[in-house]
């Protein structure tokens, strides 16, 4: 079984101390830092940007920067983020018209590449790429807002893509975004995520050690 990897949404941070806030949920023992874009087109909510990231990188972030873009188009953005420091650079299949050269460029731009379906897209596009896919991300809530609740049928959908992943024999992450918390991460493990984003459930407590910890707990049961 690979690592489980806890990666906290940098959308619930404190963005006034942004680089601060990110040093301390890494000390807490978070292994990917979490990073939402977000244009007010494809989603209803407006973030962070590329000089973001190149400032984490400046503050002396060293950690993976999994840059989540909920963007439209989003090549222009792949080649900022690159140039910025991401490390891992996802994006919604809706959101281009050419899914195959996305990825391609992801890659040549040195980072690894993923795609992220929303609670409602249906999973035909792996299909064709799944030889390019470093991470599929499945939305467990509609994407834009941090703070909602966990959708219950991603759980059959992460068994789903568990399954073609395994058929494919590729090295895919799957990754599940939106309503992680300490009580459901044994079961959204169980159902196949080997990476979890969470933002609410740790920004949100004042010990950050305290809930990445109990999520660990949660998830070594299923390890032993
Ligand atoms: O992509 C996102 C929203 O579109 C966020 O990553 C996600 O919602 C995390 O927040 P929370 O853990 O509070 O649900
Ligand atoms: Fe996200």
């Amino acid at each position: 079984m690979r690592p489980f990897l806890i990666a906290p949404s940098i959308l619930s941070a404190d963005f006034a101390r942004l680089g601060e806030d990110v040093d301390a949920v890494l000390n807490a023992g978070a292994d990917v830092v979490h990073f939402d874009v977000m244009d007010n087109h494809y989603v209803p909510n407006l973030t962070i940007g590329p000089m973001v990231c190149k400032a984490l990188r400046d503050y002396g972030v060293t950690a993976e920067i999994d840059v989540h873009l909920m963007v439209k188009p989003v090549d222009r953005m792949i080649v900022d983020f690159a140039k910025a420091g991401a490390s891992i650079i996802t994006f919604h299949p809706e959101a281009t018209e050419h899914l195959d050269r996305s990825l391609q460029l992801i890659k040549e731009s040195g980072c690894k590449a993923g795609l992220v379906f929303n609670p409602g897209t249906p999973l035909h596009c792996l299909d064709h790429v799944m030889d390019k896919l470093d991470v599929i991300l499945l939305m467990s809530v509609n994407p834009g807002f941090g703070g909602q609740s966990f959708i219950p049928s991603t759980l059959d959908k992460l068994r789903q893509v568990k399954k073609l992943i395994e058929a494919s024999g590729y090295d895919i992450r799957l990754q599940v975004d939106g309503g992680v918390k300490v009580d459901n991460i044994a079961e959204i493990a169980a159902a196949g995520a080997d990476m979890f984003v969470a933002g609410s459930a740790i920004f949100n407590k004042p010990d950050y050690k305290e809930v990445i910890d109990d999520m660990r707990s949660e998830l070594a049961k299923l390890e032993s």
